[in-house]
C-alpha cells in the first residue's frame, strides 16, 4: 500500500477497524545504481519482531558501543572534555551519569554550535538540500530530509557517527497501529492527537513525494525516501529536536546533549549561551558522582510525553501530569438553547474540555457546571457563569452558587466516572497484553510505562 493509499485509508477507517500500518507492508529490497549523491543508498529494510520494518542505519538503544563511538568522534571534532558520561541507567535506557560530584548552579555540559544540527547545516549532497531551499521547504520537513539523506551517505557523511548512535526505532507513538491507539488510549484524546500527527507525517511526506521527489528522482530515490524512513526520521525529530529560546526560537538537534533523559522534578533546560558560545544548561540540583543528569522537556502532561517521547514517567512523579475532562450541557435541559448561547457569547463549546491535575482543578470548569446544573429560576445568572467559565470576567471566576454546590460537584463525578468506565476494556486487555509483550517485546513502550496511562 503506497503512503497516500495508507493516509486516506487511516482517515476513513478512523472508527473501530483494524488497519495495517505501513511498517507492515512485505519488505522490498531494491538495489540503486549510479545514483549521484546517494551512492550509498542500498536500504534493506529489516522487519523486527511485531512485523514492523525499521530503517537500515542507527542502532538498538541499548548499545553502548555505538554511543562510545559517538564521544570519541565529538571529541576528536572539538567536544571538549564533558562533566558527564553515557551509561546505561535505570530510567530512559541510556543517559549522562555525572563523572565527578556536581554542585547545584554548575554549568553542565559545552557543545560547540559546529556540532550541532539546524536547517542552516551543510548536506552531503548539497544539490538536494538546494532543491528543497529552491521549494521553501519549511524546517522540520527540511530536517527530517536532512537526517535521511546523511544517514543514506553512512560513513561518508559527518554525522555518520551520531546517527549509528540513534535509536533504529525510536519510541514514538508514530509506529502504533490504530488497533493499539484504540485499544489503550481509548478514553484519552491523546488518541485523536497521535492520529493527527501520524495523518500529518504521512500528510507531508506525500507533498515532498509530490512536489518534489517525483521530479528529482535522481537525487530522491524512493528506495532511500519513503514512508518508512520518514516515519523514523519525523520520531527522531519529535523525541530529540530542541527550541533554543537564545536563539530566536531555532530548531537543533545537539549531539551528546541528546542523550539526556526527562524528568518532572527538574526545571533546567537546554539553551545556547552567549557568552560561551556553545549549548549548556545549569544543574538546578546536585548530583552524586555516578548520578543520572536529567533535563527538563517541559511542563508535559503524561499524555503529551507520550505523545511526543514515547514514554510515561512513573504514577504519581509527574506534577505536571493533567488529563481533559469533557463537560457538556444535558441534552435534556429545558434551558438548553440560552445556556447554549451564553456559551457560545464567550467562545466555549458544548461539549468543552478542561484540564484536571492532580493538585486541583480550574475555576473554569466549575463554573462551567454551575451552568449545566442551574435551574430555569437561575436564568439570570447564565451569562455571568458563562462569563467566569471563560475566564474572560475575572471578577466573576471563582465565584460560588451555594444551593448548586452539591449538584455541580457530583455532575463533575459523573463525568469523570463516565470517562473512566471506557477502560474498561483496557483492563480486560491488559493481562494479555503483558504476556505478549513478555514474549514478542513487539510493543514500543515497557511495562512500568503503561500503568499510568490507564487514569487518562
Ligand atoms: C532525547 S532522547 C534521550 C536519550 C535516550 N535515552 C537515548 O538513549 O537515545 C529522548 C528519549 O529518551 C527516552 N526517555 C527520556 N526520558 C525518559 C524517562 N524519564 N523515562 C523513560 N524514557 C525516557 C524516551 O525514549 C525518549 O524518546
Amino acid at each position: 500500500m503506497s503512503s497516500g493509499e495508507f493516509m486516506a485509508k487511516i482517515i476513513s477507517e478512523i472508527g473501530h477497524q483494524l488497519i495495517p500500518f505501513p511498517q507492515c507492508r512485505p519488505a522490498t529490497v531494491r538495489r540503486t545504481t549510479g545514483i549521484r549523491c546517494s551512492v550509498f543508498a542500498t536500504p534493506s529494510h529489516e522487519v523486527n519482531a511485531s512485523g514492523a520494518r525499521v530503517v537500515p542505519w542507527g542502532s538498538e538503544i541499548e548499545s553502548l558501543e555505538s554511543a562510545s563511538a559517538l564521544k570519541n568522534w565529538l571529541s576528536a571534532s572539538g567536544l571538549p572534555p564533558q562533566k558527564l558520561e553515557i551509561r546505561r541507567v535505570d530510567v530512559g535506557e541510556r543517559g549522562l551519569v555525572a563523572l565527578k560530584n556536581i554542585r547545584k548552579g554548575e554549568k553542565l555540559l559545552f557543545v560547540p554550535p559546529s556540532l550541532v544540527i539546524t536547517a542552516d547545516s551543510v548536506w552531503s549532497c548539497p544539490e538536494v538540500g538546494n532543491v528543497l531551499k529552491k521549494n521553501s521547504v519549511p524546517d522540520w520537513p527540511l530536517l527530517a530530509t536532512y537526517l535521511i539523506s546523511e544517514a543514506s551517505f553512512k560513513s561518508s557523511s559527518r554525522w555518520s557517527s551520531y546517527i549509528t548512535a540513534l535509536p533504529r526505532q525510536p519510541y514514538s507513538l508514530l509506529y502504533w497501529t490504530l488497533t493499539e491507539l484504540d485499544t489503550y488510549l481509548v478514553a484519552s484524546q491523546i488518541r485523536e492527537r497521535a492520529i493527527e500527527r501520524i495523518t500529518n507525517v504521512i500528510g507531508t511526506y506525500e507533498d515532498l513525494r509530490l512536489r518534489i521527489f517525483s521530479k528529482h528522482q535522481d537525487l530522491f530515490p524512493e528506495e532511500v525516501y519513503n514512508i518508512d524512513t520518514f516515519l523514523w526520521s519525523f520520531g527522531i525529530l519529535f523525541s530529540r529536536l530542541v527550541r533554543l529560546p537564545s536563539m530566536d526560537g531555532k530548531v537543533a538537534l545537539v549531539p551528546w546533549a541528546d542523550m539526556l533523559n526527562h524528568s518532572p522534578e527538574v526545571e533546567t533546560f537546554l539553551d545556547y549561551d552567549k557568552a560561551s558560545k556553545g549549548i549548556v544548561f545549569m544543574a538546578d540540583q546536585s548530583y552524586q558522582l555516578g548520578e543520572q543528569v536529567f533535563i527538563s522537556y517541559g511542563k508535559k502532561s503524561n499524555g503529551e510525553l507520550l505523545l511526543s517521547y514515547g514514554f510515561v514517567p512513573k504514577d504519581g512523579t509527574n506534577p505536571n501530569d493533567s488529563v481533559e475532562l469533557s463537560l457538556s450541557l444535558k441534552k435534556s435541559d429545558k434551558c438548553y438553547k440560552e445556556k447554549l448561547e451564553a456559551l457560545r457569547k464567550y467562545g466555549l463549546q458544548v461539549p468543552q474540555r478542561f484540564p484536571l491535575q492532580i493538585t486541583g482543578w480550574p475555576v473554569e470548569m466549575m463554573a462551567y457546571s454551575y451552568l449545566v446544573v442551574s435551574p430555569p429560576n437561575m436564568r439570570q445568572y447564565f451569562e455571568e457563569m458563562a462569563a467566569a467559565a471563560s475566564s474572560r470576567a475575572a471578577s466573576e471566576t471563582g465565584r460560588k452558587y451555594p444551593e448548586l454546590e452539591e449538584q455541580a460537584l457530583q455532575y463533575l463525578l459523573d463525568c469523570c466516572e463516565s470517562s473512566i468506565s471506557k477502560y474498561s476494556k483496557f483492563l480486560q486487555v491488559i493481562d494479555h497484553f503483558f504476556i505478549n509483550f513478555i514474549f514478542l517485546s513487539s510493543l514500543t513502550f515497557a511495562p512500568s510505562q503503561v500503568g499510568s496511562l490507564y487514569v487518562e
